[in-house]
């Protein structure tokens, strides 16, 4: 099966995601990076994989885009959906719900939320004192969860061989 995981990443950990499933995956899977390739062509992908993350309560522009241009293509698709974030349980999901279109959720064989990173290092001065502010400090913290993202690739191919 020919896989193509489409992401966008502000500070790297949705592409560590991307990397990480690419490896996890089986078949012929390509990765796709929002902010280099703009408009991949998605025709001969029997399944696509979708993956942002979360910024001021929002999923990167690029992923939203990408989506709005390819609605109806992506609907004939297997269809994936993960997100990376910091905010857990109920926050979280309601974040996932306002990311990816009804639609679209109803259709994917898979999804889930990998959790997130601070990497102060990779942020800029206005992100760091925003996070400064929320978090209280300017530690590095990781909820990023291998487990979790195991557990979306053998839901995906589990599913994919049966829809
Ligand atoms: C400036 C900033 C704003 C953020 N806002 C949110 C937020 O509103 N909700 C949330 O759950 N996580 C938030 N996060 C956490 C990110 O989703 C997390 O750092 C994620 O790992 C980023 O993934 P990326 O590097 O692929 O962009 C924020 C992070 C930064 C730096």
């Amino acid at each position: 099966m020919k896989t193509a995981i489409i992401y966008a990443s502000s500070h790297g950990t949705t592409a560590k995601a991307a990397t990480l499933l690419s490896e996890k995956l089986t078949g012929d899977v390509t990765v796709i990076d929002l902010k280099k390739t703009k408009l991949p062509e998605i025709n001969h992908y029997e399944a696509i994989i979708l993956g942002g993350s979360i910024h001021a309560g929002m999923m990167q522009r690029k992923v939203t885009k990408f989506i709005k241009l390819n609605e109806n293509v992506l609907m004939t698709k297997k269809i994936g959906l993960f997100l990376c974030c910091m905010h857990e349980g109920d926050q979280a999901k309601a974040q996932f719900e306002l990311a990816y279109p009804d639609k679209l959720r109803s259709h994917s064989i898979s999804n889930s939320l990998f959790g997130g990173e601070f990497i102060f290092g990779k942020m800029n001065f206005l992100e760091k004192t925003i996070i400064k502010k929320m978090k209280g400090d300017t530690v590095d913290a990781s909820t990023f969860n291998e487990e979790a993202l195991s557990e979306f690739v053998q839901k995906f191919q589990q599913n994919s061989l049966t829809v």
